[in-house]
């Protein structure tokens, strides 16, 4: 991801996202490592700017832009690493919970799903994805709290697969991660991905269109368009 200054994602990154993702899938890819070309921010998550005081339009496509988004990431037939060489809070987290590995650069950045200290709430495909990654009692906790985890406290908890010294050495994990995958029958390590991810998967495929009806509703709500405006402000006077 390549967006100064913080890589947040709006409408313009979710699409080449996506689409990267859809061509990668069509091309046969092999494995892919998602990392950051900024040198201390993964990803900031979605961009406050698309949820404050949306355009109606705007908003339904911004969101469903995220869910093709993260549905062509989730369940990718190809493995996925995430190298995540910075901060990656929320969205951000979200991108890393989806792939099948994650290195993390130690030990400065912060990782986690914040949201409910912003005043909005995590939609349950995110949820989920935390508590695949970390099982239900450690994602309740982490959740209702908005915990942003240290990278030593997300090994522990197994939010990360491993620690790296910088972006380089990150890299490097990434790429054993995927040369162990390679010499694997694909069809047959894929089938297992897919098998492993199919519940979540489905609880966001049949449930769409309600998951976008519940966004447009949330930020329509006078009490989450103030909550978004304090946080932009303490976000732009820092
Ligand atoms: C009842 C059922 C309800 C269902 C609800 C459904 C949906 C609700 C939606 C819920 C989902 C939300 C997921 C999200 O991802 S929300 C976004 C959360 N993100 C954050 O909280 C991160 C905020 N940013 C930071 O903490 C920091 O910026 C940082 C990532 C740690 C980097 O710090 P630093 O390097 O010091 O950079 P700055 O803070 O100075 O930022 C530079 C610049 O970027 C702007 N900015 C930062 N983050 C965002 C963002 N997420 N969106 C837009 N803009 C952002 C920041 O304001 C600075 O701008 P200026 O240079 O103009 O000051």
């Amino acid at each position: 991801m390549q967006k100064p200054p913080v890589n947040s994602l709006n409408l313009d990154l979710l699409v080449a996202l996506r689409d990267t993702l859809v061509k990668l899938e069509k091309e046969k890819c092999k494995g892919m490592i998602l990392t950051s070309e900024s040198p201390s921010v993964f990803s900031a998550g979605l961009d406050i700017m698309e949820m404050y005081r949306p355009d109606h339009n705007r908003a339904r496509k911004f969101w469903t832009t995220l869910q093709d988004t993260w549905i062509k990431l989730y369940s990718s037939p190809y493995p996925t690493v995430a190298a995540i060489n910075g901060h990656s809070p929320a969205g951000g987290c979200l991108l890393a919970l989806s792939c099948e590995y994650r290195v993390m650069v130690g030990p400065k950045f912060t990782i986690g799903l914040n949201e409910t200290q912003l005043g909005i709430v995590a939609p349950f495909w995110f949820q989920d994805c935390m508590r695949n990654a970390i099982g239900e009692r450690q994602a309740e906790l982490a959740l209702t709290l908005g915990k942003m985890f240290s990278v030593d406290e997300a090994l522990k908890v197994g939010l990360i697969d491993e620690i790296a010294k910088d972006k380089a050495d990150a890299i490097s994990k990434a790429e054993d991660f995927l040369d162990e995958q390679s010499g694997l029958p694909a069809l047959a390590r894929s089938t297992v991905k897919v098998a492993f991810r199919e519940a979540t998967l489905n609880r966001l495929l049949k449930n769409r269109e309600a998951d976008t009806k519940m966004f447009l509703d949330f930020i329509s709500m006078p009490k989450v368009q103030q909550a978004l405006e304090m946080y932009m402000q303490t976000l732009k006077k820092k």
